[in-house]
């Protein structure tokens, strides 16, 4: 069979940045076509998009892959998690979506905390103890803020909610992402009352939760807006970490290392999570597993910045010197920062800009290793202490990124040679629904994860040490606004 037989499926990809979309023979894998189109967000306090730009994106993207998109027999869409959708009566968005990286919402998540018991109470009863980026924390934050928006709300989405929605018009969610929410207990494996009680928000608003393997919906009558024939099949599409990790077909304890706008260090597990000390979110995975998982807000946007304020291109980095540079330009979530600002220290006349430049991957790379111990912490058997590092996401194709890595963590590293992992998990859950497969399975059998392993090099325990030091020593300055 070449790979124009076909049967095809569509995977997309809706994250912070972009929206990206493959079109994949189910057979072998291979991507026959390819779409991207940018997403505006906003900057200065908040981060906020509009939801009907994410949906022209995900037109625009999967009309660039021309014939081939019309040919799918199923699509499924994997988004960025945690963000707030609010829609009105008609399905309209009552405002802009609140984004997983807007940190206005940290005081609300810090009274969730105390409210509803500590942070173990919610470690036990919810897997992950919420920050800022979780949508119940951004569900206070409005009723807080804007209670007319509150009011006008006729449904709560998430985004790769939201855009399954466009194309089945019904509203459904998976667990993946739903555990993302706050509101989704882990213990329990539902919405929990308590919590939506006590943020007021009704149940019925909420998606249905559509379980690992089953169709979400079906294409509607699209009026031409979509390639799709009315009556493809719609899978539940879920998270874009959890969809990565179905793109990657991974086996508990292999841990990741995302590099995109936000930084990721997850692996999957056969245990619930429960992190009392929040560092690790304890997300479900789209198949019936889990995704400890740790997330910061300040990677590739924030390195690239400093790069721009120095005036030197992304790979232009100097080993050497004595500065250290904690780049959170945008507050942080890993450590749990949601107030601090960017800070550099230990500059002296001799330092370089390669050097400030190096120091910055160095800040935003330690903070992800840090939280990688205690990932792979709560799942000791499945993890190997010798196993390459899975490094994906956009900054992934950096040398600067990928030596950083090394040099830091003393492990070696794997990148695969496929780029856009979400996207692909996302078209294996599709594939997953033609062919009975579990999505996993289906990537491995497409060897997505197929690339060179880098090899370890001595760990610069110095740096370490220097950062965690750094890190202790201005903790006051990194709580306050
Ligand atoms: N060749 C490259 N080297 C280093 N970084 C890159 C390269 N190409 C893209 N990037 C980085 O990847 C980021 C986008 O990553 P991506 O994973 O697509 O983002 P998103 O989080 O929106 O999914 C950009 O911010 C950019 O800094
Ligand atoms: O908040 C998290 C994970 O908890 C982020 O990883 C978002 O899911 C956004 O992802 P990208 O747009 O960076 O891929």
């Amino acid at each position: 069979m070449s790979a124009a037989d076909g049967p095809f499926v569509v995977g997309i990809d809706s994250s912070t940045q972009s929206t990206k979309a493959l079109v994949v023979d189910v057979a072998t894998g291979a991507v026959v076509a390819s779409g991207q189109a940018p997403h505006t967000v906003t900057t200065g306090a908040g981060r906020e998009s509009d939801p009907e730009e994410w949906y022209g994106a995900l037109r625009a993207a999967v009309a660039q892959c021309g014939d081939a998109a019309r040919r799918a027999s199923a699509v499924s869409v994997g988004g960025q998690q945690h963000g707030l959708v609010t829609l009105d009566a008609r399905g309209r968005p009552v405002r802009p979506a609140l984004l997983w990286n807007d940190v206005r919402s940290a005081p609300q998540a810090r009274r969730l905390v105390d409210d509803l018991g500590g942070p173990k109470v919610w470690a036990e009863r919810f897997g992950s103890v919420p920050a800022a980026s979780f949508t119940v924390s951004k569900w206070a934050w409005l009723a807080e803020h804007e209670p007319e928006s509150v009011r006008a709300t006729a449904a709560v989405r998430l985004p790769h909610d939201y855009l399954t929605g466009r194309l089945t018009d019904t509203g459904t969610t998976d667990r993946g992402d739903a555990s993302g929410t706050g509101w989704w207990a882990a213990s329990t494996e539902a919405y929990d009352p308590d919590v939506l009680g006590r943020v007021g928000l009704d149940p019925a608003l909420l998606p249905r939760v559509v379980g690992p393997g089953e169709v979400a919906g079906t294409v509607r009558d699209g009026d031409g807006e979509l390639p799709f024939s009315k009556g493809t099949l719609v899978a539940a599409g879920t998270g874009d970490n959890a969809a990565a990790a179905l793109g990657l077909g991974l086996r508990p304890g292999t841990p990741v290392l995302s590099l995109g706008t936000s930084g990721t260090v997850y692996a999957v597990s056969r245990h619930r999570p429960a992190d009392p000390s929040g560092t690790v979110a304890g997300f479900a995975d789209a198949r019936g597993d889990w995704l400890p998982l740790a997330c910061t807000l300040n990677c590739t946007l924030a390195v690239d910045r400093i790069a721009a304020l120095l005036g030197l291109d992304r790979e232009a980095v100097e080993q050497g010197g004595t500065a250290t540079v904690l780049p959170y330009l945008d507050g942080e979530r890993t450590p749990a920062l949601p107030d601090a600002s960017g800070l550099l220290t230990g500059l002296r006349h001799d330092t370089t800009g390669g050097q400030l430049l190096q120091a910055a991957y160095d800040g935003a790379v330690h903070a992800l290793l840090e939280a990688l111990d205690r990932v792979l912490e709560g799942d000791a058997e499945g993890a190997d202490p010798a196993a390459p590092l899975l490094l994906i996401g956009g900054g992934a194709r950096g040398t600067a990124w990928q030596e950083t890595v090394r040099r830091l963590s003393g492990r070696g590293v794997q990148v695969p040679e496929a780029r856009e992992l979400v996207a692909l998990g996302a078209a294996a859950q599709a594939a997953g629904l033609l062919t009975g497969e579990d999505p996993a399975a289906v990537a491995r059998r497409w060897d997505t994860a197929r690339g060179p392993v880098l090899d370890p090099v001595a760990r610069d325990e110095e740096t370490v040490r220097r950062i965690s030091a750094v890190l202790g020593d201005a903790a006051p300055l990194l709580g306050r606004r």
